[in-house]
């Protein structure tokens, strides 16, 4: 029998060694080394696109292919038509197994966002050789993917289901195809506790203690216009977003705060003591000059009832022949995050931005007043700005640009 370049079995595979959210601003990410094979994933979601994206570097054209292939059908269909995984893979060093690890790591940092991976059999991929004697290897190394006369790569769950698999070299017959499926699927359950043992140890014990998954961060609000301006914010990041849209059993909160920081720490403290997890809320508003301040904190409720036509109409009846240059007001964002049955802990911060109320709306983009709120500078209303432009300036934007550097450590004590 032959002798393998680290003196291990033919059946045996490499240590394996993983960092979990290996990059400190992309929570869903991972360090993966597999004897000195070390490949970096990190993954994330975002909502301006669809669909699945592989990207990589020191991988062909054809490899990231295939990757994509291999794990399409473990990702929900649905969730892929609404908004975008983005994957990107790093090779820093290769000494064999590449293709395989690259497909283990990305399956380690899909684990780390929450509800990306259907509910199956995770599986795993190993790769196999047959050598000039005829010997076939697992997990080979990359002197021994020099010498080896064919090679494959497969994808395989513990249960010894085969997905995806990829052959080059020379031909193999049907008795040594057999046996290097044989192969890869012992390699394959060999893995699997490897990848569960590390994960058990380094990443569940912080689920367990309640800590949150940083992976997901839950907004308590019922507002769509602001739910998607946080989730693009933070899919940049690497963040899942649920709001209050997720959770329809949830009581209403009455927002009999007296400030925007009140009503935002009651939304935020009230909902993370329901749910036990961090919870951020916003409360916002209009203030404009010219009507001492209002709607302000009743920006909702301006109009009676919460109804974006019937609020904006009755700002401009109350404008009616003021002129331009008096109908300067500011919006305005509070945000406050609360962790469970901790309210004097609560993190608060706000961002205004400056601008002027319109004659006559502008642009159907956004929510709330944004048709009639005319931002000088950008020479355009928060409605006829994208949502990636209004995420640029707008009062939320700049209360979560003072959240950013400050709320991990919060999070963390
Ligand atoms: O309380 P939640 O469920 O978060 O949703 P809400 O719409 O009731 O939110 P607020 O209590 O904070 O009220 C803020 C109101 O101010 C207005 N507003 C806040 N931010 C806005 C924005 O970015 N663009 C336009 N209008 C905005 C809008 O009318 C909101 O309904
Ligand atoms: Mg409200």
């Amino acid at each position: 029998m032959m002798v393998r370049t680290d003196n291990r079995a033919v059946n045996d595979v490499r240590p394996l060694q993983v960092q979990w959210r290996y990059l400190t601003q992309q929570p869903a990410s991972v360090l993966w080394q597999r004897g000195i094979t070390k490949i970096m994933v990190a993954a994330y979601w975002q909502t301006k696109a669809a669909g699945l994206v592989v990207t990589g570097t020191g991988l062909t054209a054809g490899q990231i292919d295939w990757l994509q292939a291999a794990l399409l059908p473990l990702v929900s269909a649905e969730a892929l038509t609404q908004q975008q995984l983005v994957v990107t893979i790093t090779t820093l060093e290769n000494d064999g197994g590449q293709l395989a690890e690259a497909f283990n790591a990305t399956i380690g940092a899909l684990q780390l966002l929450p509800d990306t991976l259907l509910d199956q059999q995770v599986p795993c991929a190993v790769s196999v050789g047959v050598m000039a004697d005829q010997t076939t290897l697992v997990d080979l190394t990359l002197a021994e993917e020099e010498i080896a006369i064919s090679q494959m790569t497969m994808v395989a769950t513990a249960q010894e289901q085969v997905g995806a698999l990829t052959l080059s070299g020379q031909p193999v017959d049907s008795s040594l195809f057999n046996e290097l499926i044989l192969r890869a699927s012992q390699g394959c359950t060999r893995t699997t506790a490897q990848f569960q043992a590390s994960f058990q140890q380094a990443v569940q014990p912080v689920m367990a203690a309640g800590i949150p998954d940083v992976g997901t961060i839950v907004i308590a609000t019922k507002n769509p216009g602001k739910a998607r301006e946080f989730e693009a914010v933070f899919a940049k990041a690497g963040l899942k977003v649920k709001t209050l849209l997720d959770y329809p059993e949830l009581p209403e909160i009455d927002e009999t705060g007296q400030t925007f920081e009140a009503n935002a720490r009651l939304k935020a403290d009230q909902i993370a003591a329901i749910l036990k997890l961090p919870v951020l809320a916003d409360d916002s508003g209009l203030m404009v000059d010219a009507l001492d301040g209002r709607p302000g904190i009743y920006s909702a409720r301006f109009a009676g009832d919460h109804n974006d036509a019937g609020n904006n109409a009755k700002l401009l009846f109350e404008l009616t022949g003021v002129p331009t240059e008096k109908r300067t007001a500011t919006f305005h964002s509070t945000l406050a995050f609360a962790k469970p049955d901790r309210p004097n802990e609560d993190l608060v911060v706000e961002g205004n931005v400056a601008g002027r109320i319109l004659g006559i709306p502008r642009g159907d983009n956004g929510f709330g007043y944004d048709p009639l709120f005319y931002v000088p500078e950008l020479d355009a209303s928060m409605a006829e700005l994208s949502l990636a432009q209004k995420n640029q300036v707008s009062h939320r934007a700049r209360a979560i640009a003072n959240l950013e550097p400050v709320w991990r450590d919060w999070l963390a004590d």
